[in-house]
């Protein structure tokens, strides 16, 4: 259950991973594209999970679709602004809304820093618009390679002052860290933080990795961590936290059940684990069910699941005084 008078954050959430069907069936429209079907019912089954997918990359290609009607900025700025309508929908109070710009001009060869400037721009919309709290982290796909990742990361830095973070994101296994230190360092000398997508389709060096040589504050996923107690004591003792994404998990196949998912673990640890969709619309999810359904499959007690929720707010790239005023509203309502 989600505890009414604490913040509810979500702090993993693709903006890319989270494209109403009925947008993609609009801008596939607008933009004159041949989409696989011409109702919402018929293009679920291609953008959203409807059965665990065998991998991550199976699963990944479900976004396919979402980014290949973006035919312009002017619909990467609504997909922005409904992102934040999305997270006013399921109660979210904050949410750190993570984007691959790269990702999103590939198909109509969009300008990629115009790409950032219309989300910068979409989601400022949204949060007037609807009481919503948002900041915006930057992705690299890494599956794209290093050269792609810098261009990309070339357009995220001309935007720096309206990003919290950068995020590597993508094909785990075919493009490790190692490759990517270099961006990282950009980063950090940019002044921005690291969260990295690690431990999910490769073990536990790969988080190592990310924290060592890239400089990860936080690790999306991070699941394979309870094979390596020594990770395990490193993660609890520093303060890394770990955006847990347990729908994800289960439909990419990186973790077997929602029975065996080590988020238990991690909290008994006394990580900082906390609850995160990843990619709603791509998985048919939205926060609340991992709070009220995913969490208790796992047997996540209620005392856990609202640790869960007060590790949110400790790792949300935000200021003591803004975390304080979240508080504040939570308290009052
Ligand atoms: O669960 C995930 N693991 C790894 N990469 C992901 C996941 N969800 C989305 N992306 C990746 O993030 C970028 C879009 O924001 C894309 O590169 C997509 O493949
Ligand atoms: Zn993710």
């Amino acid at each position: 259950m989600i505890t009414k008078h604490l913040p509810l954050t979500d702090l993993h959430r693709h903006l890319d991973g989270n494209i109403r069907i009925q947008t993609i069936l609009e801008l596939g429209q607008k933009f004159g594209m041949a989409l696989p079907a011409t109702d919402v019912e018929g293009l679920r089954p291609h953008v959203q999970i409807v059965e665990a997918e065998p991998s991550l990359m199976a699963f990944l290609s479900k976004l396919d679709w979402g980014v290949a009607v973006l035919g312009d900025l002017d619909a990467c700025r609504r997909v922005a602004y409904e992102n934040v309508e999305d997270a006013l929908n399921a109660q979210i109070d904050y949410a750190e809304l993570r984007f691959s710009p790269y990702y999103m001009a590939m198909k109509h060869n969009l300008p990629v820093a115009g790409v950032v400037e219309a989300i910068v721009d979409g989601v400022a919309a949204g949060c007037r618009d609807f009481d919503v709290k948002a900041n915006l982290i930057g992705i690299m796909s890494r599956t794209f390679g290093q050269q792609a990742c810098q261009q990309e990361l070339d357009a995220l830095l001309s935007q720096k002052d309206k990003l919290v973070a950068i995020d590597l994101a993508g094909d785990e296994l075919g493009q490790p860290g190692d490759r990517f230190v270099s961006h990282f360092k950009q980063v950090r000398d940019a002044d921005l933080r690291v969260t990295v997508h690690a431990g999910e389709a490769a073990g536990p060096e790969s988080m190592w990795q990310a924290i060592r040589e890239l400089g990860a504050v936080r690790i999306g996923h991070g699941v394979k961590a309870v094979h390596d107690p020594k990770l395990m004591d490193y993660l609890a003792e520093h303060k890394i936290g770990i955006e847990s994404c347990l729908t994800s998990n289960i439909q990419t196949s990186t973790v077997e059940s929602f029975e065996s998912h080590p988020i238990k673990q991690f909290l008994d640890h006394g990580i900082l684990a906390c609850l995160n969709t990843d990619d709603p619309a791509v998985e048919g999810i939205e926060l609340p069910y991992e709070y009220e359904v995913a969490a208790p499959k796992v047997g996540l007690s209620q005392e856990q699941i609202r640790q869960a929720q007060i590790n949110g707010l400790e790792l949300a790239f935000l200021s003591d005084a803004e975390k304080q005023a979240l508080k504040l509203k939570a308290a009052n309502r």
